[in-house]
């Protein structure tokens, strides 16, 4: 599992191990594994020209004392200091390891000086070290024209701890931020390295372990090893009821596609037997493509939704939300959401515009601020919340967060999100938790669209196919 933290919570993991160690120890191991992460970015340290970004805070004092270590092995490191308190010791590490320092203009109008300028359209890296886990939202006048320069010359920024700018304990990015190829992060990783928008700023990230001692976090992202304990598999007293049914009440007469589509899904997960129930016409398009399926019955769990349009029975859907087996509730099925019950057993699959709608908000709001709002739908509708996107969200009610950050934007195509909530009610029904189902849905649902993807553009029945072996590649 990994997990992420907020800067509270860091930072009081920081403080009792700091109390614990000679000053310094853990600045000079983050400055070490952030040196180590410069060198191999870039291949080689000799005669590589890297240029520092330095503002107030300690953030600045990594990126001196790695800026000192690449230079003592052949570097050409340049401080550019953005502010007149920047970190002393590191500036005079850096001066005695053949480095130099410049001061920037300083200037509010976001003028910097032509010898600066051309020290970053030169540099092979930019180092970010203006501010981290102590930085508000957003980048001053002059660390915002300097990160504009590197962008505009093609550097590639590899920021320290966090990209500078972005909204370290939200993933959001309200205001202009540092866009990295690569984030050397410290101890543990932070909300904004796996929430979107900020995310997606970070460019890959890496975690340099510094020792620090936390709690379970409230933020988590499922990875391979704990798909492997999660999954469902068969043992030998199983059969086909035990493993689990699921009733899929998905697709209309309008939209057919999205029964057989998401039944491609559903059948791609670990249950037993699958069952349709809607319209006559649909039955039959779905019993074609897929001759398992049949129809109603008992089941241990429900994906409804997907597909439904005009279709859609409010007071049976109420029903089966309110009777006991779990439910995913997909596409226009949210519309029969009311959050006066007791849903703790609904799973809902909302994309931006779907989570808009149930909040009474714009779709660009939810789309700025992912966490808070999927968090918020949660809570006032009582149900797990599972939001789409380039990463996924989930958020239970007692607030427990899972995030999704494997996904292949080949995966934004029409359909897919059917696929996702057949396989999640598939899930369900095989007895995860919705948390659980939804975490290992997702990380599945993304792991078959980047082995489709391995042969091209995808589609959302190519993703349903792959889900086997997708699987197979991750359990076994
Ligand atoms: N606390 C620790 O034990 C460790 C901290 N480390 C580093 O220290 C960082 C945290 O250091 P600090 O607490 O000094 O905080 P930062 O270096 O993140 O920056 C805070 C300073 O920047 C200023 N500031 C805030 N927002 C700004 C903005 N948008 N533009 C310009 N200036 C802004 C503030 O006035 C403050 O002085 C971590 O991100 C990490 O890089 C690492 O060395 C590991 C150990
Ligand atoms: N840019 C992206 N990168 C990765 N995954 C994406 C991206 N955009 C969308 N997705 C994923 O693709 C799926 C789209 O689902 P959805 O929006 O419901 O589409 P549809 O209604 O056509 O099925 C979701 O699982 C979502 O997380
Ligand atoms: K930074």
């Amino acid at each position: 599992m990994r997990h992420a933290y907020t800067v509270e919570q860091v930072r009081s993991a920081e403080s009792e191990l700091m109390a614990k160690l000679p000053d310094g120890t853990l600045m000079q191991r983050a400055a070490t594994g952030l040196a180590v992460a410069i060198g191999n970015f870039l291949g080689g340290t000799y005669g590589a020209r890297v240029v520092l970004l330095i503002g107030s805070g300690d953030n600045g004092g990594d990126a001196l004392y790695a800026g000192a270590r690449l230079a003592r092995r052949g570097a050409h490191v340049t401080a550019i200091l953005l502010s007149p308190k920047a970190h002393e010791p590191g500036i005079a590490a850096l001066r005695s390891a053949g480095g130099r320092s410049v001061t920037s203009a300083g200037d509010i109008s976001g003028e910097i000086y032509d010898d600066i300028v051309s020290e970053l359209a030169g540099a092979d890296v930019v180092v970010d070290g203006i501010v981290g886990i102590g930085g508000r939202p957003g980048l001053r006048p002059d660390a915002l024209a300097a990160v504009r320069v590197a962008e505009q010359y093609g550097v590639p920024i590899v920021a320290v701890d966090t990209p500078s700018g972005v909204d370290v304990d939200s993933g959001e990015t309200p205001e202009p931020h540092v866009n990295a190829a690569l984030t050397v992060t410290f101890g543990t990783h932070k909300i904004c390295h796996l929430v979107d928008p900020a995310a997606s700023a970070c460019g890959p990230v890496h975690l340099v372990d510094i020792g620090l001692d936390l709690p379970p976090a409230l933020v988590q992202s499922l990875q391979a090893a704990d798909v492997r304990a999660l999954y469902p598999v068969p043992h030998g007293e199983s059969d086909k009821y035990s493993r689990g049914v699921v009733g899929l009440m998905v697709g209309s007469t309008e939209y057919p596609g999205a029964a057989v589509i998401a039944t491609a899904g559903a059948l791609g997960g670990p249950v037993g037997m699958v069952r349709y129930v809607g319209p006559d016409a649909v039955a039959a398009a779905v019993r074609e493509a897929h001759p398992e399926v049949v129809g109603a019955g008992r089941v241990q769990a429900w994906t409804i939704g997907s597909g439904l349009g005009e279709e859609l029975d409010v007071p049976r859907i109420r029903e089966l939300l309110d009777a006991d087996e779990p439910v995913v509730l997909d596409a226009d099925g949210l519309k029969a959401l009311d959050d006066s019950g007791d849903h703790v057993d609904v799973l809902a699959t909302p994309h931006a515009g779907e989570l808009a709608r149930l909040l009474g908000v714009d779709r660009s709001t939810v789309e700025a601020e992912r966490l808070k709002h999927a968090r918020m739908a949660a809570e006032r509708y009582d149900v797990t919340v599972l939001l789409k996107g380039a990463t996924t969200v989930i958020a239970s009610p007692d607030g427990e967060v899972r995030v999704n950050t494997n996904a292949t934007p080949w995966l934004a195509t029409a359909g897919a999100g059917d696929v996702l909530a057949g396989l999640c009610g598939s899930l369900l029904a095989a007895g995860l938790t919705p948390l659980d189902a939804a975490a290992l849905g997702a990380y599945l649902h993304a792991s078959a669209a980047t082995l489709a993807s391995a042969n091209g553009p995808i589609t959302a029945t190519t993703v349903a196919q792959s889900l086997p072996e997708a699987t197979r590649r991750l359990i076994t």
